[in-house]
């Protein structure tokens, strides 16, 4: 048996919470996630996210708004028949019940013949690459298995979606990217409806389908990763997803966003759109090329070069010449 699923939409209006603190926790939240799609809420500590979750999964009321996964609008459902899975940062697996037992925890709770919750726990096992682990007890895994054991416990009981708070928070950065790996592989797979909340933006980045980014309760942007990237529609998101420089517009109003990758030094900035008048402050090494740190009327300003660049060779107070192509400029609202 698979745990193949088409998952289902969820659809967010006007969600309204407050903790009774000076600003609510959610200011307003209108978002539409696609059947089977992988969504990420992204955002800095305190933005709302785990607040959303929360609300989606059942565990908070909203003071206002409504949630629709599919047709139904879930306002009056339960959390327990919701048909939502949930995976944590800190695993909550039972320490005391097999890894087996564990995962086969929702379909006893539904009453399932002993047969088919044989059948599907193994399936879930097997779609987290834990086949033969059914027996173990959770203290004898490692941190990255714990949390597959949680994959397949909220995977096996086939959910309507998938809430994903934080969940490889606690696994060391190598063990983090091979489950990331895994997750997106796993994702294409199933075919379930993910809402994943992250504070990690490269995370952000690999994962998803569409990233909501959330500032103060609220969503700044919704959009594919290279949308957000790319075409980010102020200055919050432009500077919160990868590193962005902020320079004066050519045109005197306002100011344009510029990635370090697009930003052209020394030499490569002679046949450039715009050109400015820069100060190296540093060339750091990083491997793949250099890091340049430079000044451009009191703007601090970063760049990337190869390795045999020779701005790399210049030294810190060096004259350089910054540049960027037109189409390169992103203009910002704010
Ligand atoms: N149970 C609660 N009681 C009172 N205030 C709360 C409660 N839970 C969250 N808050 C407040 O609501 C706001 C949003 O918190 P939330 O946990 O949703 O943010 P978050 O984006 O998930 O942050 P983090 O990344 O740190 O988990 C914060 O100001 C927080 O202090």
């Amino acid at each position: 048996m698979s745990l193949t699923q088409t998952g289902k939409p969820v659809a967010l209006r006007g969600l309204v919470k407050s903790y009774g603190g000076a600003a609510p926790a959610l200011a307003g939240i209108d978002l539409d996630i696609e059947a089977g799609s992988f969504c990420t809420l992204l955002g800095a500590s305190g933005s709302g996210k785990t607040t959303l979750l929360k609300t989606i999964a059942g565990f908070e009321t909203p003071d206002r708004g409504e949630i629709r996964i599919g047709s139904r609008d879930i306002a009056p459902v339960p959390v327990a028949r919701r048909n939502i899975g949930m995976v944590f940062q800190n695993y909550a697996l039972f320490p005391h019940l097999t890894v087996a037992r564990n995962v086969a925890f929702g379909l006893e709770m539904r009453k399932l013949k002993r047969a088919e919750i044989a059948r599907r726990v193994e399936a879930a096992l097997a779609l987290v690459s834990l086949d033969g682990f059914g027996g173990r007890s959770p203290r004898e895994l490692s941190g990255g298995q714990q949390q597959r054991v949680a994959l397949a416990r909220a995977l096996v009981i086939e959910p309507d979606i998938l809430l994903m708070d934080e969940p490889l928070g606690a696994l060391d950065k190598n063990l983090r990217q091979a489950i990331q790996v895994q997750l997106r592989d796993l994702h294409r797979r199933i075919g379930a409806t993910i809402v994943y909340v992250t504070h990690d933006q490269e995370e952000a980045l690999f994962l998803s389908d569409r990233i909501a980014l959330m500032d103060k309760g609220l969503i700044v942007q919704v959009g594919t990763p290279q949308e957000l990237y790319f075409r980010p529609a102020n200055r919050f998101v432009a500077t919160f997803l990868g590193e962005c420089n902020l320079l004066p517009a050519p045109s005197g109003r306002g100011e344009i966003g510029l990635r370090p990758e697009k930003t052209l030094v020394g030499g490569k900035a002679a046949a450039a759109d715009i050109r400015l008048d820069g100060t190296l402050v540093s060339a750091v090494f990083t491997g793949t090329g250099y890091r340049i740190a430079a000044t451009v009327s009191g703007r601090a300003v970063t760049a990337l070069v190869a390795n045999d660049d020779p701005v790399a060779m210049l030294a810190p107070g060096a004259a350089i010449p910054i540049g960027y192509m037109a189409g390169h400029a992103m203009t910002l609202d704010d």
